[in-house]
């Protein structure tokens, strides 16, 4: 285990907490991602790993020493951590070479230029080594910080929005870009975002933060597939919920039918399913035990659809593919292709 955060608590002014009790453990060669709604308390916490906050409760060790705790704060830059922020933060009358060049204080002067080089090369930074940030595009200058945020060689990385001011296209392939260096590097990584795309496609494991606690850890597939409470089904993308009493079975009652559960269940449930395992026939080859609807919206996007469905006045999301084709008003049946998942 590389970082481990115990129960870590942190209140501002007024004594109301906004990290209530959080932990996790990030692995080796890791991504992490803490996933959440904006002001859920994703930034206070990175800032407690980083020193720049001190924590009320709890502990954060890296290799086993403890670098925060109630009567420990290491400064941060004595943590071997480093930072990515969301403004990228470099010097702008340094060029990038110098801004990499200008953490390096382990190393002799005459070698601090040569290793900042290489780390820039690393990065696909070589060519644009002696510009200024205003020089550089919203995608370069984020490589530059990486780049100095890498270079001392830290075994853990934290990334605050990382991505947040570039526009959609380089967003994605600077993300990419930036999980195969980390990768490379051997490094481990925490990214704080509110974007569940971006957390999905660039961590190996996500921890799924609302109001100051973690309500899921997993991996992508676990928290998008087997959500465990309401907030992260509806926060991980968009879902269709059901309630009902069930007696001690893995079928449930809901007005599209009957629905098979992921897991028995005895007593009051909520069990979620993803637009993308249901689909729609025509009533006539339906199977039986399936309610009749009738599409009352539809988003054709190209590469799948979205149809709205009420049913018994209930209205349901479906995603097909494109080869599905229905119009407003059309009678239709619902039909799962998936269990629902039992939440807590
Ligand atoms: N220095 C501070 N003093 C007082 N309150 C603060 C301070 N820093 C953060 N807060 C409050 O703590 C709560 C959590 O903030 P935090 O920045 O950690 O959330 P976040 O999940 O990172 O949100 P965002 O995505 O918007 O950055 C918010 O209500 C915020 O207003």
């Amino acid at each position: 285990m590389l970082l481990e955060v115990r129960n870590i608590e942190k209140s501002f002014e007024k004594g109301v907490p906004v990290v209530k009790g959080v932990s996790f453990s990030v692995h080796e060669n890791e991504i992490f991602a803490l996933l959440g709604p904006s002001g859920c308390g994703k930034t206070t916490t990175l800032r407690m790993i980083s020193g720049f906050e001190r924590l009320d409760r709890g502990e954060v060790k890296l290799d086993g020493i403890t670098l925060s705790s109630e009567n420990t704060q290491v400064a941060p830059q004595k943590r071997g951590i480093g930072f990515v922020f969301q403004d990228y933060a470099l010097f702008p009358h340094m060029s990038a070479l110098d801004n990499v060049a200008f953490g390096l204080t382990d190393l002799p002067k005459f070698k601090r230029r040569v290793f900042a080089e290489e780390v820039l090369c690393r990065t696909g930074m070589g060519d644009y080594k002696d510009r200024n940030p205003a020089e550089l595009s919203g995608g370069q200058q984020q490589r530059v910080a990486l780049a100095r945020a890498i270079a001392p060689e830290p075994k853990l990385v934290l990334l605050d929005e990382p991505f947040s001011n570039l526009d959609a296209m380089l967003r994605d392939t600077t993300r990419k870009e930036v999980r195969s260096i980390l990768k490379r590097a051997g490094m481990s990584a925490i990214l704080v975002t509110h974007d569940q795309e971006e957390a999905l496609s660039f961590a190996d494991r996500i921890a799924v933060m609302n109001d100051g606690k973690i309500e899921q850890i997993g991996t992508p597939e676990e928290v998008y597939y087997k959500p465990k409470t309401k907030f992260v089904a509806q926060f991980l993308g968009r879902t269709n919920l059901f309630e009902a009493d069930v007696e001690n079975s893995d079928m449930i009652d809901t007005k599209l039918g009957s629905l098979r559960l992921n897991c028995r269940a005895n007593g009051p449930v909520v069990c979620s399913i993803r637009p993308e395992h249901l689909t729609i026939e025509k009533p006539n080859g339906a199977a039986e035990g399936c309610s009749k609807g009738v599409i009352v919206g539809r988003e054709f996007k190209g590469h799948d659809i979205t149809y709205y469905v009420e049913c018994s006045g209930e209205r349901y999301i479906v995603h097909t593919d494109n080869r599905i084709l229905f119009e407003p008003d059309d009678e239709v049946v619902v039909k799962p292709l998936e269990p629902a998942v039992v939440l807590d």
